[in-house]
């Protein structure tokens, strides 16, 4: 690599696709957080919110530091802790007759991913935010408020860690009703701008499964048109989103299926693929659903 040039994440060299509806949250979200507010993504699986989070982070030119929230996480996690001693050993033989020896042990810290980002001015975005407990999330109140971070005295010697001027942090949610998901204490609410993304718009939609899949603008049309139709007449509260959509499309793209109506391998794909939205159907209700897709699929490929 040549000097000076820095290895770009997995995440950097992603398609970013950028619509109308797509670049007004960006636009808002830039907007608050170049204020000075925290902003907060929160909608269904799917929706792009962590994709949205790293573009605007690419768009400000900032290091970024992403935690995925979990159940598990502790402060220590977060905030950074004692990672054992260090040995110190001063040997004294200034007196040629006098030989000393002072040893001493030093706890070691080491900078939790919060502190990280708090410390060089990173954008800390925190996916998920609302999988870890509330507790553990509470060292955030004094980061966005104050713009301070209270560490273990021995680290600082007492003194709060004043947060870079250039950190910002943007977070992103699932609705409370999905499994594993906390309810966010009001105290941090209120500190943040929440911006609620849903389901894309179907341009979007139709842009970013081409991007991701490679197929040409008017399949992935038909297939995102598949997706809506199942999702809007199966009769369960199912979470299909472009994601689904892109899954098709990938199958499609990597294996040459023609996306014709009576492409068996074609409809089947499209059946697992979509089916697998609604777990645990079998019998006769899963035979309904299977000729439920066989039909949409038709009706969106006849031609
Ligand atoms: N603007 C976009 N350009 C290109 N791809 C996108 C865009 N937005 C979303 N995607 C793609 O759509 C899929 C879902 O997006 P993403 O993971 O960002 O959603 P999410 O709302 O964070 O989902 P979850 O809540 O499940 O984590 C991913 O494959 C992502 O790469």
């Amino acid at each position: 690599m040549p000097a000076g040039q820095s290895e770009k994440t997995s995440w950097e060299n992603e398609i970013f696709i950028e619509t109308p509806y797509i670049r007004n949250i960006e636009n808002r979200a830039m907007m608050y957080l170049e204020a000075g507010f925290p902003v907060h993504l929160s909608g269904p699986s799917g929706t792009g919110k962590t994709s949205l989070a790293l573009n605007i982070a690419k768009n400000m030119g900032r290091p970024v530091t992403l935690i995925h929230g979990n159940e598990d996480f502790s402060t220590t996690d977060l905030v950074g802790g004692n990672v054992g001693y260090r040995r110190k050993k001063v040997i004294d033989d200034y007196i040629n007759y006098v030989h000393s020896i002072t040893e001493s042990l030093q706890q070691q810290w080491l900078d939790g991913r919060i502190t990280t980002a708090c410390r060089n001015g990173h954008i800390l975005i925190y996916d998920e935010f609302t999988r870890s407990r509330a507790e553990v999330n509470n060292i955030l109140l004094s980061i966005l408020e104050e713009k301070t971070l209270s560490l273990p005295s021995f680290q600082n010697e007492g003194q709060d860690l004043k947060v870079h001027p250039q950190f910002k942090a943007i977070f992103t949610s699932n609705p409370v009703e999905y499994a594993g998901i906390h309810k966010a204490q009001v105290a941090l609410s209120d500190r943040l701008i929440t911006l609620e993304l849903d389901d894309f718009d179907f341009d979007s939609e139709v842009a970013i499964t081409a991007a991701k899949s490679g197929l040409d603008t008017e399949v992935a049309e038909r297939i995102v048109r598949v997706m809506r139709m199942f999702r809007e007449t199966c009769g369960y509260p199912v979470v299909a989103s472009v994601r689904t959509s892109i899954k098709i499309a990938r199958v499609m793209s990597v294996h040459h299926l023609s996306p014709v109506s009576g492409e068996q391998t074609f409809g089947q794909v499209c059946i697992d693929i979509l089916l697998s939205l609604i777990p645990g159907v079998s019998g006769r209700e899963r035979e309904k659903l299977v000729g439920l897709v066989e039909g949409i699929v038709d009706s969106c490929f006849q031609h």
